[in-house]
């Protein structure tokens, strides 16, 4: 690059963290260097060419300001991400300035004031992703003259007005969701899910359940119609209820009546066994007062069972699994067999606002080694978490139910040690509202798909206390979540099972012996042939009592355990693919 392009560049970084003097050092960002052959961190080239076109510069804790016209004399710019900061101020119409921009990530950081309309001069423009900022005012109506655009993602700012007439046919992402928007949705908007949407108090039509007022209506007839439909759709949800309230007495067996609120599979005199809908007192739903209608079911993911209707899913066999100290879990077979795995979640003091926010931005935190929600639904009184049922248990079962006597060597156990680590230090680095973390991670929480990939469930359901106030007595931080994989760690490496904390006392006691083999598994022993092996049981045995340190300071952070497991697993299958 030219001088005088480098010379813009380093003082477009400095004004990004003007009160971090050794940035500029930090990144090695120097004059006497060139950017384009690869000591300038964070800034890439096109290759062959000596001119800047990728800047990232993510989770820097930068926390200036975005001078545009200092950045945009890098003119071949094409790629620039800022996400996961905390930068301030607001997008300056200079920005146009950058004409090659393809891709623009201004997510997560605190940028204020409107977007600039000059925006829309950016003709090569295809991404634009400004999410969980503090931007105001309208969105430029000129973005819809970007042609290539095919993402946006513009969701948890404070935009208002009217959506501009984005043509979303060719879009493949698209999310306005919380913000303080009105009026109708741009055409084509149900091609995306509910969720694209929600939290905009005054947008209509598909796929949001309000359908928009026609033209030409005074605001009071409007407004009137609106009460009556809400009227109708109340009567509507009280006669359902009536209907199914009819339906489950005549179903309910009577053996399932005594057996009062424990209902699960109930034998028939035939002898097949049949499943009981809920139980008097243990309904999914609300009582009619406060009964919510089917449109409160808000999809999350397209799957192939097509729109969940909460009625239905009230209607639908289902057969309790567990009652545990965050709430019930139903499993449930929806039309068409698809069986679901439902969530009845306890806590009523969570906001049905926070509930919603964190639904959704869990929805935008994808790993594959989390189980992400299809679908959600929020009353006054209700929620429920609605997952895909996983027919190949927990890690509990695998662990701790004999297993059906599949076995479950050491390497297996490595692979799925690897997968939840990188799930859980993948989520501990994406902001979800304000979660610390899990919160409940345990065995009989991480389930397997149906390829045995270990999947961690009930990810961001967990209510942030209120005050201090926390009703159950389990702490809730990103160290509690390591204590919580240290004791995983030692159920897979010991094959016990966990009392209260008795295991990491007793782990603890047995290596300050010196007699630590005896820790481990009898079936994991017997099995080892290399002592290469051994070695990396002891290992991993190491970590595991650094999560279980009794000061939470102490702990390694779940990125370093992930690391840590990741270098076992590869050492590992190094050592097994010599074998053979
Ligand atoms: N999506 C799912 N598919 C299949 N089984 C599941 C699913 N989610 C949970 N389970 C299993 O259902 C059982 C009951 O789940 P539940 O969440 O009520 O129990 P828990 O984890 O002990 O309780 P809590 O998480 O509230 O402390 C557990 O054995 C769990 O492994």
């Amino acid at each position: 690059e030219r001088d005088n392009v480098k010379e813009s560049l380093i003082a477009f970084l400095r004004k990004l963290a003007p009160e971090n003097f050794q940035i500029v050092q930090d990144l090695n960002w120097s004059i006497s260097t060139d950017p384009c052959v690869g000591t300038w961190l964070g800034v890439s080239c096109r290759p062959g060419s000596r001119s800047v076109e990728t800047i990232v510069l993510e989770g820097l804790n930068l926390d200036g300001s975005i001078d545009a016209d200092l950045l945009c004399q890098a003119s071949s710019l094409a790629s620039l991400s800022l996400m996961d900061n905390s930068l301030t101020g607001d997008l300056q119409p200079g920005i146009a300035g950058c004409s090659k921009l393809i891709k623009v990530n201004l997510s997560k950081n605190r940028l204020s004031g409107s977007l600039p309309s000059s925006l829309g001069r950016l003709v090569k423009l295809k991404h634009l992703v400004v999410s969980s900022n503090n931007f105001s005012g309208d969105l430029p109506p000129s973005l819809t003259k970007i042609l290539g655009l095919i993402s946006f993602l513009a969701d948890n700012n404070h935009f208002s007005g009217s959506v501009p007439e984005f043509n979303l046919t060719s879009f493949k992402e698209f999310n306005i969701s919380f913000n303080d928007l009105s009026g109708p949705l741009p055409w084509n908007s149900e091609k995306f899910a509910q969720s694209s949407f929600l939290g905009n108090s005054g947008l209509c039509g598909k796929p949001l359940s309000t359908t928009c007022p026609t033209l030409h209506k005074s605001k009071k007839i409007v407004n009137t119609a609106v009460m009556i439909s809400g009227y109708v759709l109340l009567g509507l949800s009280f006669v359902l209820l009536l209907a199914y309230i009819s339906m489950g007495k005549k179903k309910i067996a009577p053996e399932a009546m005594k057996a009062g609120t424990d209902r699960k599979k109930v034998t028939s005199a035939s002898g097949k066994k049949r499943v009981t809908p809920y139980p008097p007192g243990d309904h999914l739903v609300a009582p009619p007062s406060q009964s919510a209608t089917a449109s409160s079911m808000v999809m999350l993911q397209k799957v192939g069972i097509g729109e969940l209707c909460f009625e239905e899913l009230l209607k639908a066999p289902a057969e309790l699994l567990g009652r545990g100290r965050f709430g019930s879990l139903y499993k449930v077979v929806a039309d068409g067999g698809v069986e679901l795995a439902v969530k009845r979640i306890k806590d009523w003091t969570v906001l049905g606002e926070e509930f919603q926010r964190k639904m959704v931005s869990m929805d935008q935190v994808r790993h594959p080694n989390v189980l992400p929600a299809i679908a959600f639904y929020c009353s006054k009184t209700e929620k429920l978490a609605v997952f895909a049922f996983q027919n190949n248990g927990s890690l509990f079962n695998l662990l701790h139910d004999n297993n059906k006597g599949r076995p479950f060597n050491w390497s297996s156990r490595l692979r799925v040690v690897a997968g939840v680590t990188s799930g859980m230090s993948f989520m501990h680095r994406s902001i979800i509202g304000h979660t610390p973390g899990h919160g409940n991670l345990k065995t009989s929480n991480i389930l397997f798909s149906s390829a045995m990939e270990p999947l961690i469930s009930e990810y961001g359901l967990r209510a942030i206390p209120s005050a201090g106030s926390d009703p159950v007595d389990l702490p809730f931080s990103r160290e509690a979540d390591v204590y919580a994989m240290g004791i995983i760690l030692l159920e897979v490496l010991t094959g016990k099972l966990n009392e209260g904390s008795d295991l990491a006392q007793w782990v603890n006691a047995v290596v300050r012996e010196e007699w630590t083999v005896e820790v481990f598994d009898r079936a994991l022993l017997a099995e080892q042939e290399s002592e290469a092996s051994e070695g990396r049981m002891v290992r991993l045995l190491q970590v595991a009592l650094k999560c279980v340190d009794p000061s939470p300071a102490a702990r390694p952070t779940m990125g370093q355990i992930a690391t840590m497991v990741q270098e076992l697993q590869t050492a590992e299958e190094r050592s097994l693919a010599c074998v053979t």
